[in-house]
C-alpha cells in the first residue's frame, strides 16, 4: 500500500518569519493519519522550517541540490548541506530548472544519486510541454525522462523515489489535466518503472500529480488508482488551502 504524500513546492516565495508564521497556522491541521506531508522552501526559510516541523508529522524538503558534494560552485547547495540541516525531501528537475536553467536529463540523474549519496529522498519532475503533448509525444517525452532520471538506481533505491507528473502547460496556469489523462500517463509512466526493474518495486514507486491542483480537484486526483499524491504549487502557499490539499488526499 503507498502512502499518499502531499507536497508543497512554495518556489521563490515566503521570507523566513513568513514560512515560519505559515507553519504555526498548519501545524497539527495539515497532519492527517495515513497522508504524508511535505513542504519544500525556498534554502533561506530551512532551518527555521526544519526547527518548526520537530516533534510534527511534516517533513521538510528543498527544491533543488548541487551533485557534487562541495566545491568552487558559486552560489550552489550539497546534499551534505541539505542532510545536515535535517532536511528530508528534495525535488530535482522540476520543469521550471529544466527550462531557465539548463538543468539536462544527466544532470537530473545525477542529482538523483547526490539525493541518495546524503540520504535526501528525491522528488523527480517529469512532464510534457504543451507543443509536446499536441504532437502526441507526452508518453514518449514521459518515458526519456524517466528512464534518464532512474539511470543507475538499485531497485532499493528505485523504490524510494517520488515521481512528480508534471504536464508543464498545466503549472500555473490554472487548466489541469483531467484526472483521467493525469491517470493514464502515471499508469503508463509506472509501467516504464516496472520495465526498468520489476512490477514489485514499480508498485512501491508513490507516483504524485502536479500542476493547477487545487482544494476543490485533489480528491478526484487521488481517487485514480495510480496517482499517490500532488505537488502543489500556488495552492500550497495558503495555511488554509494547504490544509485541504492534505485533508483531501484521506
Ligand atoms: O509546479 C508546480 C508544483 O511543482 C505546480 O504549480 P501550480 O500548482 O501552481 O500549478
Amino acid at each position: 500500500m503507498r502512502k499518499p504524500i502531499i507536497a508543497g513546492n512554495w518556489k521563490m516565495f515566503k521570507t523566513v518569519s513568513e514560512a515560519t508564521a505559515f507553519f504555526a497556522d498548519v501545524k497539527g491541521k495539515a497532519e492527517v493519519d495515513g497522508v504524508e506531508t511535505v513542504i519544500c522552501a525556498p534554502f533561506t526559510t530551512l532551518p527555521a522550517l526544519v526547527e518548526a516541523a520537530k516533534g510534527t508529522t511534516i517533513a521538510i524538503g528543498a527544491q533543488n541540490v548541487h551533485f557534487e558534494d562541495n566545491g568552487a560552485y558559486t552560489g550552489e547547495i550539497s546534499g551534505i548541506m541539505l542532510k545536515d540541516l535535517g532536511v528530508k525531501y528534495v525535488i530535482i528537475g522540476h520543469s521550471e530548472r529544466r527550462a531557465y536553467f539548463a538543468e539536462s536529463d544527466e544532470i537530473v540523474n545525477k542529482k538523483v544519486h547526490a539525493a541518495f549519496k546524503h540520504g535526501l529522498s528525491p522528488i523527480v519532475c517529469v512532464g510534457e510541454k504543451l507543443e509536446e503533448r499536441e504532437a502526441e509525444q507526452t508518453k514518449n517525452v514521459c518515458q526519456v525522462q524517466t528512464e534518464a532520471a532512474f539511470q543507475g538506481l538499485s531497485a532499493a533505491q528505485a523504490a524510494e523515489v517520488v515521481v512528480a507528473y508534471e504536464p508543464i502547460w498545466a503549472i500555473g496556469t490554472g487548466k489541469s489535466s483531467t484526472s483521467a489523462d493525469a491517470e493514464d500517463v502515471i499508469a503508463f509512466i509506472r509501467g516504464v518503472i516496472a520495465g526498468l526493474y520489476d512490477a514489485a518495486t514499480a508498485n512501491a514507486v508513490r507516483i504524485q500529480y502536479g500542476g493547477s491542483v487545487k482544494p476543490n480537484n485533489v480528491s478526484e486526483y487521488m481517487g485514480q488508482s495510480n496517482i499517490d499524491g500532488a505537488l502543489v504549487g500556488g495552492a500550497s502557499l495558503e495555511p488554509a488551502s494547504f490544509i485541504q490539499l492534505v485533508e483531501g488526499a484521506k
